[in-house]
């Protein structure tokens, strides 16, 4: 089974070396001032030079303008756009000519309901990541370390690529995986041992917990 696997909210080299080593196929930047995880653009770039071949490069905004998607897009060269705002199909269909880059629009999930908001993406974005509504009061629309249900998932048309997220860790991953049809998954708050701290030694265990949980499925 091929899984891509997401580390997101990076800021350090050490962190960075490792979620690769360790096989992740995807690593992210945020770009969001009140996130405990805001990286300049000129030191993400810095980061992901050390990686660029190995991993594909995330860069994580919020309803992003123009100017500052002109800064991101020219200092860290990322791969993939993530657009974690309102962003409508019109802006990424815009943005997508601005750029040339894939977009992957990440919809918060709390019921069913939740989940027909993709329809007039589809088609529009490459790829989709569903991650749990913010729980209310919180400064931040991802990395909440949240989860939702995802036996919902089920009543998605089977049509839709999507990455999975949403308080991911070591504990329910396998879970995650064995009650999706996610193509990748996504941690963040997961692998850290404070709000924008990754730890290595949890990036280790995130990532053993996936390789058990692949044996078991095979
Ligand atoms: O992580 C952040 O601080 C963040 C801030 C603003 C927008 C998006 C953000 N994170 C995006 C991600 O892709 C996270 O990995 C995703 O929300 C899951 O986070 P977690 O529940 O902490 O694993």
């Amino acid at each position: 089974m091929k899984l891509d696997i997401k580390i997101c909210g990076l800021s350090t080299a050490d962190a960075v070396d490792r979620a690769v080593e360790r096989g992740a196929t995807h690593i992210g930047f945020i770009f969001f001032e009140k996130s405990p995880r805001n990286i300049a653009p000129e030191i993400a770039g810095e980061l992901a030079d050390r990686v660029r071949s190995r991993a594909k490069i995330v860069a994580v905004t919020v309803d992003a303008n123009d100017e500052d998607l002109d800064d991101i897009v020219s200092l860290l060269h990322p791969d993939i756009l993530q657009l974690h705002g309102h962003e409508t199909p019109e802006r990424i269909l815009h943005i997508k000519a601005l750029y040339g880059l894939p977009v992957m629009k990440v919809f918060s999930v709390r019921e069913a309901t939740d989940l027909h908001r993709v329809d007039p993406f589809i088609g529009v974005a490459d790829r989709f990541l569903f991650d749990a509504k913010a729980p209310k009061g919180s400064d931040l629309p991802g990395g909440n370390g949240v989860s939702f249900d995802w036996n919902l998932m089920a009543s998605l048309d089977e049509g839709v690529n999507y990455m999975l997220s949403g308080g991911l860790n070591k504990d329910n991953v396998a879970d995650a995986i064995a009650s999706t049809r996610a193509t990748g998954i996504d941690v963040s708050s997961g692998v850290e041992s404070a709000p924008g701290l990754k730890d290595v030694g949890m990036i280790d265990a995130f990532f053993d917990a996936v390789a058990d949980a692949k044996a078991n499925k095979r």
